[in-house]
């Protein structure tokens, strides 16, 4: 039997079925393990702590530093950075499998420097190839200052979840990718969202596999369930009693699963609400507008009303504090001359 199929088999993290002999060990005992397992699974992250405050955590996804800054300004009290729509803003292109992690990672410092005040869930996408590449991005986004990450079971290239021609891999696979996230994440204040694809492989029984799969990755180690395209309320229920731990509910406008306000997905079990493409929607359409004006009229002196100011974008980006800092600086470099 191989070490995942025996972790899942005893419903144990899967590092505890694959600890070094011992005499060589260099992992802690298993019961030790496990029961740091039980304490992490407590809950001590960022994440946490907000879920327990708010019940549901609305979180809008950014796809750079100054869509953070915006989310932060505004009011929100965590942000997702989306797959998708870092695809688009920094390659120009659909979410395809084409963005790879250290592209993501790269990412994932700028928004996180950009909007320090609230944790920022990172999508991981299928986590740059096997268990072992699991590790090494989870490390690299963890180096970020992302709060969490979201590990998906598609096989590579992976899709946007709403698009047609998903695959997924095993779920023992899968199940392996999460515990390997799970270990290397450690004592570190990262939460880890195990995220399913399956419903859509099967029109059938896509929706009861790709409940059995959320809960398999939450035995693995993961923080919370995200099965990913429901098709209907009775999808978004099923799913809320059905599935254990924390669970994910993604509000694509445009996609194939209703549109909810936080407290009725609370009522039906949902935790953290992610809003991926709200912001990416949001400025294509209004850059859409605006540059047909430009265009058409070679002028935007008569839709200024379209735009942010000068003054309210350079308060946006915190341009006072840039000259305060210049100025202390500068009375150093006087002072240091005379
Ligand atoms: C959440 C998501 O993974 C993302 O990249 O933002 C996408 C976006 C979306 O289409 O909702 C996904 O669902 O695959
Ligand atoms: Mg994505």
């Amino acid at each position: 039997m191989s070490a995942t199929a025996l972790a899942i088999a005893m419903r144990l993290p899967y590092s505890a079925a694959t600890a070094a002999p011992a005499g060589k060990a260099h992992c802690p005992p298993v019961s030790l393990r496990r029961r740091t397992a039980v304490v992490k699974a407590a809950g001590r992250t960022r994440i946490h702590r907000l879920i327990e405050e708010e019940g549901t955590v609305l979180m809008p996804g950014c796809y750079d530093a100054l869509s953070a800054a915006i989310i932060q300004k505004s009011g929100f009290s965590a942000g997702f950075i989306s797959g998708y729509a870092v695809s688009a803003s920094l390659l120009g292109k659909p979410d395809f499998g084409l963005l790879t992690a250290p592209e993501m990672a790269e990412t994932a410092r700028f928004v996180c420097a950009a909007a320090p005040l609230i944790p920022i869930i990172v999508d991981a996408d299928t986590g740059g190839g096997n268990a072992l590449n699991v590790q090494r991005t989870v490390k690299d986004l963890i180096a970020a200052g992302a709060a969490g990450c979201f590990l998906e079971d598609q096989r590579w290239p992976k899709k946007c979840g709403h698009m047609r021609g998903k695959q997924v891999i095993s779920a023992e696979d899968h199940a392996a990718k999460i515990a390997s996230a799970r270990d290397v994440i450690g004592d570190s204040d990262f939460f880890l969202v195990a995220r399913t694809d399956a419903r859509a492989t099967s029109a059938k029984s896509g929706l009861s596999d790709s409940i059995s799969r959320a809960n398999l990755y939450m035995e693995a180690g993961a923080d919370a369930c995200f099965v990913e395209a429901p098709r209907d309320d009775d999808e978004l229920r099923e799913i809320g009693r059905r599935t254990k731990g924390y669970r994910v509910c993604n509000m694509l406008e445009g996609g194939v699963t209703p549109l909810h306000t936080p407290q009725e997905l609370k009522a039906i079990g949902f935790h953290l609400i992610v809003h991926p493409l709200t912001a990416l929607y949001a400025s294509a359409r209004s850059l859409i507008d605006i540059l047909k004006v430009l265009k058409e009229a070679g002028t935007t002196r008569d839709q200024l009303h379209k735009l942010s100011t000068f003054e309210e974008f350079n308060k946006l980006i915190g341009l006072e504090s840039w000259f305060e800092l210049e100025s202390r600086y500068s009375k150093v470099k006087s002072s240091v001359e005379v």
